[in-house]
């Protein structure tokens, strides 16, 4: 019997070789991109290992709290936080961070500056964590176009003039899906924890043109506008065909994944309370707008595309319907 263990095929697409790959690609590319989505790479790996062992942390009261030894140990968020913005800045290609956890932008100190803006959002769905359902993380790349020192405007871009965004979802399974530049598509690599790398599981990810699943948080249905009441109430009872599956997880990166792959409605709308719904634009929306369009699918507030809004201030919130293309042109029938 061999001694060897698993076999690692050689020419396995990992996701360091298909991002350098896709570098030769760019006449005259300084690699800066590369290095960047390495980093961040690098953060996610530390962050799936974290989260596959918060169960067990909990279990020796050391989640958040003080371990056996007596030290601190940091809670997911604030330790997922730590290791984007630490690998970030050390990769030598950021001025500026946006991070959901920081109140105000994170400039890069001028030795370690390159031309590249991220907003992320490091754990996205954290209120999920302690009853062990998925989790995630989300990041959006701009290249800084302004000259001279980076200032808040550099963050402030729409979503279309994106460079890069990706998703990691710390699923059954974890996932990093990413799409790079306008009309190249989306792919999806799933981490083999065996050899510690990203495998191209899912190339050319495409959004099911319509699908059969809304997702939506029903509690606050009473909130809502008129015409999305009449929307979720024609899915349900239809006067053709089937009636719609519900899915809804509460981490956004599960429900968008699960939009992506299976295809369908994914919905954080605007209610009476909340007029701009919940969800983020710099590091919610516009990511999972870019990448769900790249898909095929599209991306709207309910008035215009996602990718299309000028964000004035960089926790801004967004109504956010996004999915299978005939799905997100019928809810806009109703919404008009
Ligand atoms: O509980 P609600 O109101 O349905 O909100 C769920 C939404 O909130 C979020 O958890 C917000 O993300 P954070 O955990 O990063 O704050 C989304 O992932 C999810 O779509
Ligand atoms: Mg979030
Ligand atoms: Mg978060």
């Amino acid at each position: 019997m061999s001694q060897q263990g698993p076999a690692f095929d050689v020419n396995a697409m990992t996701l360091t070789r298909w991002v350098l790959a896709q570098q030769r690609t760019v006449p005259g590319a300084t690699g800066d991109l590369t290095q960047l989505l390495n980093s961040i790479q690098t953060a996610v790996k530390a962050i799936q290992s974290a989260v596959r062992k918060a169960g067990i942390a909990k279990l020796h009261g050391i989640s958040g709290n003080t371990n056996v030894q007596g030290e601190e140990v940091k809670k997911l968020d604030v330790l997922s936080n730590d290791l984007f913005i630490n690998m970030l800045i050390s990769s030598f290609t950021t001025c500026m961070l946006v991070s959901e956890e920081n109140s105000t932008v994170i400039e890069v100190e001028t030795e370690r500056r390159g031309k590249y803006v991220v907003c992320f959002d490091p754990l996205d769905g954290s209120s999920n964590i302690d009853c062990l359902v998925s989790v995630g993380s989300i990041f959006a790349i701009y290249k800084k176009t302004s000259a001279g020192e980076p200032t808040e405007s550099d963050a402030l871009r729409p979503g279309r003039e994106l460079v890069a965004a990706g998703y990691a979802l710390y699923g059954s399974a974890t996932m990093l899906v990413l799409a790079i530049g306008k009309g190249n598509g989306v792919n999806g690599f799933m981490y083999d924890p065996s050899i510690g790398e990203f495998i191209l599981t899912d190339p050319n990810m495409r959004i099911p043109e319509k699908g059969k699943i809304y997702s939506i948080n029903e509690g606050y249905a009473a909130e809502w506008a008129s015409g999305l009441k009449k929307y979720i109430e024609d899915r349900k009872n239809p006067s053709s065909g089937k009636a719609y599956g519900a899915r809804y997880v509460g981490s956004m990166v599960a429900d968008v994944h699960r939009t992506i792959k299976y295809g369908g409605i994914f919905m954080y709308p605007a209610t009476n309370s909340a007029p701009n719904g919940k969800l983020r634009l710099l590091y919610e929306c516009n990511p999972m707008s870019f990448i769900v369009t790249e898909a095929g699918g599209l991306a709207t507030n309910g008035q215009i595309s996602i990718l299309d809004i000028q964000p004035s201030s960089i926790h801004q919130r967004a109504p956010c319907y996004l999915g299978s293309k005939k799905d997100i042109e019928e809810l806009m029938s109703y919404l008009q």
